[in-house]
C-alpha cells in the first residue's frame, strides 16, 4: 500500500490539555478518507500538525514519502488545504482571491485564468466572482476556499468540515469534483461529524477520540458487524446509552 500520509508518534498538548496523544497513522493514496470523532477529539490539531500549520511537540509527518516538518515549502505545493474557520482575503472579490492563489501557487496568469473561472462555473460561483469574499455566505465561503485548494492540483487534499454550511444542491456538485479527483489517484482527507456523508462518500475511515485514534482501515472493516457507521461510531467512543439530559426536567412546554 502505498500511503499519501504518514503520520508516527503525534503529540501535542496545549497546558495540561492533551489534544493529540501519540497518534500513528498510514493513510492510503487514491482513496477518499473520513476522519472523525466527537468535538474536542483533536481533528483539527491533528489536520493542522500534519499540513504543516501547527507544529507537533513530538513525532513526524511524511506526505507522499516527504516529511513535512523538515522541507515544509516542498510539501506545501504539493498539497491543498481547506482549514478550519477558514480566514480568507475579505476585501479581493473571489474571483481575485483566485488569482491571488494561483499566483503564489507559482501557475502562469493565464492558467490562473482559466483554471479560475472552470472552477467558479463548476461551484456555482460564477455569478458572484466579482463580490466581495466579505459578502459571500458561509457555504460560499466553502466552496471559494475549495476552489483556492484546488487551482494547483494538489496531491492530497486536505478539508476540514467541507459541507458544513453548503446546500444540497452544491454539496453534491463539490461530491463530483472530489470523486473525479480521487478517480485520477489523488488523496481527499477530510474531517466531519455527519456520518452518513462520511460513510457514502469515504472507502476509509479513521475514528478519533480524546486524542487517540480509536479505529482506523476500510470503511467496511470499521463499521465491523454494526448496522452503519454511526452505531459503529458511536459504540467506538463508548458513547452509547449517555447522557440524553433527562435531568434537564425544567426544559419544554407544561407548566412555567
Ligand atoms: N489553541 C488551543 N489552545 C488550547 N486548547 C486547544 C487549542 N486548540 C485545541 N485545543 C484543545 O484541544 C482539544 C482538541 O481540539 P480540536 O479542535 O483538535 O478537536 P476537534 O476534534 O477538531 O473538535 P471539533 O469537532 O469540535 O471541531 C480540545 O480539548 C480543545 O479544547
Amino acid at each position: 500500500m502505498t500511503s499519501a500520509v504518514s503520520v508516527r508518534g503525534l503529540w501535542k498538548r496545549f497546558g495540561q490539555q492533551v489534544a493529540v496523544a501519540g497518534i500513528d497513522l498510514e493513510l492510503p493514496a487514491g482513496k477518499f478518507i473520513g476522519l472523525v470523532g466527537p468535538n474536542g477529539a483533536g481533528k483539527t490539531t491533528t489536520l493542522s500538525m500534519v499540513t504543516g500549520l501547527l507544529r507537533p511537540d513530538q513525532g513526524s509527518v511524511e506526505i507522499v514519502g516527504q516529511d513535512v516538518w523538515r522541507d515544509p515549502v516542498n510539501v506545501k505545493a504539493r498539497i491543498g488545504v481547506l482549514p478550519e474557520g477558514l480566514r480568507l482575503f475579505e476585501r479581493l472579490s473571489g474571483r481575485e482571491l483566485l488569482a491571488y492563489s494561483g499566483r503564489l501557487r507559482g501557475l502562469p496568469g493565464a492558467e490562473v485564468d482559466r483554471r479560475a473561472a472552470q472552477l467558479l462555473d463548476v461551484l456555482d460561483l460564477a455569478g458572484a466572482q466579482h463580490k466581495l469574499v466579505v459578502d459571500y455566505s458561509t457555504g460560499m465561503r466553502k466552496k471559494i476556499g475549495l476552489a483556492a485548494a484546488l487551482l494547483h492540483n494538489p496531491e492530497v487534499l486536505f478539508l476540514d468540515e467541507p459541507f458544513e454550511g453548503v446546500d444540497p444542491v452544491s454539496a453534491q456538485t463539490i461530491r463530483g469534483v472530489l470523486e473525479r479527483y480521487t478517480a485520477s489517484g489523488a488523496t481527499v482527507v477530510f474531517s466531519s461529524h455527519v456520518m452518513e456523508l462520511v460513510e457514502s462518500l469515504c472507502d476509509w475511515v479513521a475514528v478519533m477520540a480524546a486524542g487517540r485514534i480509536r479505529a482506523h482501515g476500510p470503511l467496511d472493516e470499521v463499521r465491523g458487524g454494526a448496522p452503519s457507521l454511526q452505531r459503529a461510531f458511536l459504540e467506538l467512543v463508548g458513547a452509547q446509552g449517555q447522557n440524553t439530559g433527562a435531568n434537564l426536567d425544567w426544559l419544554g412546554g407544561g407548566a412555567r
